[in-house]
This record gives structure tokens, sequence and C-alpha cells, in this order.
């Protein structure tokens, strides 16, 4: 078993998910994966079933009945990275609009740098995304304009879904009920992540829109995130986060103060 574990979210990507996998496996550093399908009708988990054998205890499948949300399967995957002891654990698309030659600079912003979440970010240095249509690019980079603006996190790209996270973070996050089922939980993870002052470094990527299957992007996954944004603000007004390295006893009040873009902490 290695110290790191890709998770993989998977939906319809029988075209995609033996080129990720081997991808990954291709890499000068060594990660597992973990796929979490949610009953692709394509197939999609046949595909990893038959590459298990040739990686054997490197490649994991979980499999869920039906399509339950991005959000839900990441916290699926997480879980079970907590249980087998994963010290560094990463979301990536299956599709390669991430590049997974990326993880190992992710890799390095934690295990290296000491960061405790490193995100694979698109906005950080201008925008780079590649091939994706101008409506769509304008929809993303105005949703962490809008997140900034609500919530006062100094994140560029609030709804990457590209990151590294240290066990730690994970442990103390997956403490609380994640809201959001859809792409929003994007924003939540990144948000509780920074309330309880863990270390947060914005990576640059190019995010280039997939070549093979179809996006599932929706408009009920917009309106989850327009909305929630106001709610996730709202409740933390409510509550009190204890710091990282804290325990809740010691927890002084909690802080919202911006802190610049590129290292949050
Ligand atoms: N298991 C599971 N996987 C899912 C589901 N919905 C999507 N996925 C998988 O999640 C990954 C991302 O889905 P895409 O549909 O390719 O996302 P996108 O439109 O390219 O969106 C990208 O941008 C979003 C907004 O910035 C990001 O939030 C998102 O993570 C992604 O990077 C893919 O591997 C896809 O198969 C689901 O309900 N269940």
């Amino acid at each position: 078993m290695n110290d790191s574990l890709v998770i993989i979210p998977t939906y319809n990507e029988r075209e995609n998910a033996e080129l990720i996998i081997r991808k990954v496996f291709s890499l000068p550093k060594l990660f597992d994966v973990l796929i979490i399908d949610d009953g692709s009708p394509d197939g999609t988990a046949d595909v990893v079933r038959s590459l298990q054998h040739e990686f054997q205890g490197r490649l994991h499948l979980e499999e869920r009945r039906g399509k339950l949300g991005l959000g839900t399967a990441y916290i699926h995957g997480f879980r079970w990275a907590l249980r087998h002891g994963y010290g560094y654990i990463f979301e990536m698309d299956a599709d390669f609009s991430h590049n997974p030659d990326d993880l190992i600079r992710l890799y390095e912003a934690c295990a290296v740098e000491g960061h405790d979440m490193a995100i694979g970010s698109r906005y950080i240095t201008g925008v780079n995304v590649v091939n994706w249509p101008m409506d769509r690019v304008l929809m993303s980079w105005f949703a962490s304009a809008y997140v900034r603006f609500v919530t006062g996190m100094p994140i560029m790209d609030a709804t990457a879904g590209f990151k590294c996270y240290s066990a730690a973070v994970l442990g103390t996050i997956l403490e609380n009920k994640i809201r959001f089922v859809g792409y929003a939980f994007q924003i939540e993870m990144k948000w509780l992540a920074f309330k309880y002052g863990f270390r947060i470094k914005e990576v640059p990527i190019i995010f280039t829109d997939r070549t093979r299957g179809a996006s599932k992007m929706s408009k009920g996954i917009f309106k989850e995130a327009l909305l929630g944004v106001v709610q996730m603000k709202v409740d933390s007004w409510f509550r009190r986060f204890p710091r990282r390295g804290e325990t809740a006893a010691a927890a002084a009040p909690a802080t919202t103060a911006a802190t610049p873009a590129r290292e949050t902490r």
C-alpha cells in the first residue's frame, strides 16, 4: 500500500476509465487508485474490474447503486481512504480535464511544503481553461467570485475538483455533516478547511475540457450552489470552529480574516 490514494468518481466514463487508470499507474510517484462508480449504465465498473488483477492491491472499486451525486461519491471515498490509513488523499476527474501529471505537484505542496490542502487552481494565474465554451468558463469564474464575495474565503478557484488533502484535514472536516451532494460540495470542503484554519495552497494548473464522454453538469447542481453558499455562510455565524492544532475545548473564537489567495495559511 502507498501513502497516497487518488479517488476518481465515475458515471458513464467507460471510454476514459482504462486510460486514466493506466496513466496514474505510469507516474514516477506511486499512487493507489479508488474508483467510485455510481452504477454507470455504460459498464464503467466492468472495465475497472477487468484491470484489478493486473493492478492487484493498488486499484480499488466501490460501486453504488445509482447516480447519487459527485459530493456523496467523494465522501464515500474519503471515509474508505481514512479507514485504510492513507496519508494523502486526492480528488480527480476521470476525463483528463485534470492532467494526472499534476498529481505530483499537488502531493509536493502537501507532503514536502507542509500544506494541509492543495488545490489545482484554474484561476490563480489568469484563466487557464482550454476548450470549454465561453459560457461555461464565465459561469465557473463568476461562481468563484460569488463564493469569495459571500464568504470572504480568499480562494480563486472555489469549485475546483482537483485536490490533495492530508488525512488530518479530512478527519476533521468529516466530523461535520456535508450539506451539498453535487459539485457545490467542492466549495463546502474548502470552506470548512478554511474555517478550521488549515493551510491551503492553490497550485496553478491548466484545465482542458474532455474529448471523450460528456459532462454531468446540470441546472440542479447550479441551483444547489447558488443559495447553499449563502446558507453555509449564515450557519457559520452561529458556530465556533476550533483552529488547526487546537482541541474544541481550547478553541479561540473563529476568524474570517482574509489572507493572501495563493496560500491562505
Ligand atoms: N460516482 C459519480 N461520479 C460522478 C457523478 N457526477 C459526475 N461524476 C464524475 O465526476 C467527474 C466530474 O464530472 P464532469 O461532469 O466531467 O464535470 P465537469 O462538468 O467537467 O465539471 C468540472 O468542473 C466543476 C466546476 O468547476 C468541478 O466542480 C468538477 O469537479 C469538474 O472539475 C467525472 O469523473 C464524472 O464521471 C455522480 O453522480 N456520481
